[in-house]
């Protein structure tokens, strides 16, 4: 309990997202519900084993909320106005930042207004998790989405130990150095005590920015940073590559409903030999457009017939407002129509197409019902579908067509790994895939099992959280208990904006 009566938490994770989405009922009742989306899927069993809070937006404008518990977990609720949202979310975020993590597959946009929103909503994160932290405790910060909260909630709380995790790439020094504000983002994460990346290379691009932008030294995984107002400190960065629950979606699947559900949805295809499956955000970074490129020449080209094989595609509505992805919609949705149009009989569609998001028992029944899963993204952090699909096959049947430039790539070498742009090459590893006689489908499956389940996402977090607790340890054992300042301003660098 602090001096003025909140509870306090020795375990804080701070999301752009909270895990729970307001529902309206008809009748006008509120109630929340588990949002879908992979950080959530990842950090939720965490949560709950740790009993701990975590600190986010709930997702829609102006929503003046108490912090309230859902489902085992302490909820702080950020308020973000319209405005923030257009500046911070749906601008610097994610017309800004995700375009130049995810190697510029669309241009990225620079605005100093979306900045300085990014600024003001990224010190509001720090303070409402300043507020509920225990002295001494561990704030774990989640995605490029609050990447100056680091350095912002160290400033306000020296005591704390904190971690940070980016979900995404972390680009290359000759792409990063286009952000305007690169120097401020970088001390921004570098106010964490350990800074994960999904891979290896994520990792050594941050430390590369760090040496092109800071005198900071470096010796991989270790950055010694000294700062004016901090004694020098050492910041871990390296790769813990996220996962899933594994064991969960396999005893889903296991479910005799779940079984029976994906053969209705076989049945429902018209019982096609191949039914093959995406399932991605309706996101640029996916390669959905890739995906439907070759798909709709091996049907042209008379290499698959559409009565044999059907693609069923989930496009899950996201950031609908941002133009790219408006115009992404449109682009997707032609090309579909386009194909159905062009191969569909009275009695079969090639192409099985849902803008909609599955809850999990569904995406489950999806899995087992689906001969092929094909991941074709040109840029992914990690990309959990793969895992998910692999944790659901305890059958040993399957086969996983896998883009080179996923983060999982790095950990699924027995899955069919493609390089989506090479068009040719993907239309030759579907035929590859479906073809694939049943030892060498088994043989795969099995080696690729035992990754996700052995590695899943309690390992990651514990081995994160193993790491962190490390660091306060070295951290406590090298300087003087410290005191709390009053005083800490952040200030923004405008300079090189200008
Ligand atoms: O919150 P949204 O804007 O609707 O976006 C959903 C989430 O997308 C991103 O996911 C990333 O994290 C996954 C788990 O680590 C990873 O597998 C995937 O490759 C990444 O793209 C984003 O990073 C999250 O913050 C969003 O909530
Ligand atoms: O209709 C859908 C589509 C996706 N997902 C979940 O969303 C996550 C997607 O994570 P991934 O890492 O593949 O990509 P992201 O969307 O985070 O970039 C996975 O857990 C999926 O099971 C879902 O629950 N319903």
């Amino acid at each position: 309990m602090s001096n003025n009566g909140t509870r306090e938490y020795d375990f804080v994770v701070v999301s752009n997202r909270l895990p729970v989405d307001r529902v309206v009922a008809a009748d006008g009742t509120e109630s929340w519900a588990t949002s879908p989306g992979g950080l959530v899927t990842a950090l939720e069993p965490v949560m709950r084993a740790a009993d701990g809070a975590w600190v986010g937006w709930a997702g829609q404008p102006d929503l003046k909320l108490s912090p309230f518990e859902s489902g085992g977990i302490h909820i702080v609720p950020v308020e973000l106005s319209a405005q923030d949202i257009e500046d911070y979310y749906e601008g610097f975020s994610n017309d800004t930042l995700w375009p130049l993590y995810h190697d510029v597959i669309a241009p990225p946009s620079y605005h100093r207004v979306w900045w300085d929103s990014y600024v003001d909503v990224n010190r509001r994160f720090a303070e409402a998790a300043a507020a509920v932290a225990s002295r001494e405790g561990i704030v774990w910060v989640q995605d490029y989405q609050l990447q100056l909260v680091p350095r912002m909630l160290r400033e306000i709380r020296p005591d704390l130990t904190i971690g940070f995790f980016n979900h995404i790439p972390f680009p290359p020094y000759g792409i990063f150095s286009q952000l305007p504000w690169r120097t401020q983002v970088v001390e921004g994460l570098l106010g964490a005590d350990v800074i994960g990346f999904q891979r290896q290379a994520d990792a050594s691009n941050f430390s590369r920015a760090v040496r092109r932008l800071t005198s900071h030294s470096t010796r991989n995984p270790v950055i010694e940073v000294g700062w004016e107002r901090s004694p020098t400190r050492r910041v871990i960065a390296k790769a813990f590559p996220i996962s899933i629950d594994s064991a969960s979606f396999e005893s889903l699947a296991r479910e005799p409903r779940i079984q029976r559900r994906a053969r209705e949805i076989r049945e429902a295809l018209g019982n096609p030999k191949t039914v093959m499956l995406g399932v991605d955000r309706l996101d640029y970074t996916k390669g959905i457009g890739h995906r439907l490129k070759a798909f709709g020449e091996l049907l042209a080209d008379g290499e698959l017939a559409v009565e044999d094989v059907t693609l069923v595609q989930v496009a899950s509505p996201s950031r609908e407002r941002v133009e790219a992805y408006m115009n992404l919609r449109d682009e997707i949705e032609l090309t579909v129509g386009r194909i159905n149009g062009d191969f569909a009989t009275m009695s079969h569609q090639p192409i099985s197409y849902h803008h909609q998001g599955y809850p999990r028992d569904e995406m489950a029944a999806l899995y087992l019902a689906a001969d092929v899963l094909l991941v074709t993204a040109l840029r992914d952090g990690m990309n959990l579908v793969a895992k998910e699909y692999v944790a659901s096959r305890f059958d040993e049947d399957g086969v996983l067509v896998l883009s080179e430039f996923t983060g999982a790539s790095d950990e699924l070498k027995r899955a069919l790994l493609v390089n989506p742009h090479d068009i040719d090459g993907l239309k030759s590893t579907i035929l590859r895939a479906i073809s694939m006689p049943r030892e060498e489908r088994r043989s795969r499956m099995r080696a690729l099992r035992k990754r996700v389940t052995e590695h899943d996402v309690a390992r990651w977090s514990q081995a994160f959280i193993d790491t962190l607790r490390q660091a306060a340890h070295d951290r406590f054992e090298r300087t003087a208990p410290m005191e709390l300042p009053d005083d800490l301003e952040w200030t923004i660098d405008r300079r090189k904006a200008d």
